[in-house]
């Protein structure tokens, strides 16, 4: 999985709404109603990343959820960060 230049990212995050490009991976924050709403969120992330063998680092504090994606094999972002984000956005709209 190749590593993706910050022009090719920048491309990529106009389609993931939420999401920024920072200190070589990507960000984003939720919030929900209560505990139970996030760590519902959570779950079905969890199950997802399982099946994309590529997973999140996250905290969740009460009702928020702040979320990075990079992809450590790589040091950087790759496709694989980028199809676990719009996963994240399509769970969590
Ligand atoms: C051995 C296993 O495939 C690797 O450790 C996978 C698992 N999940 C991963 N998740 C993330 N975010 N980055 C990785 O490089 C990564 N590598």
């Amino acid at each position: 999985m190749k590593k993706l230049s910050e022009a090719e990212i920048q491309d990529e995050l106009q389609s993931l709404p939420g999401w920024e490009y920072a200190d070589n991976a990507l960000h984003t924050g939720f919030e929900f109603e209560n505990f139970k709403e996030a760590f519902t969120i959570m779950t079905r992330i969890a199950f997802e990343a399982e099946k994309l063998d590529h997973h999140p680092d996250w905290s969740n504090v009460y009702n928020q959820l702040h979320i990075s994606l990079y992809t450590h094999t790589e040091d950087g972002v790759t496709e694989k960060d980028i199809a676990l984000a719009k996963i994240i956005n399509d769970l969590v709209s």
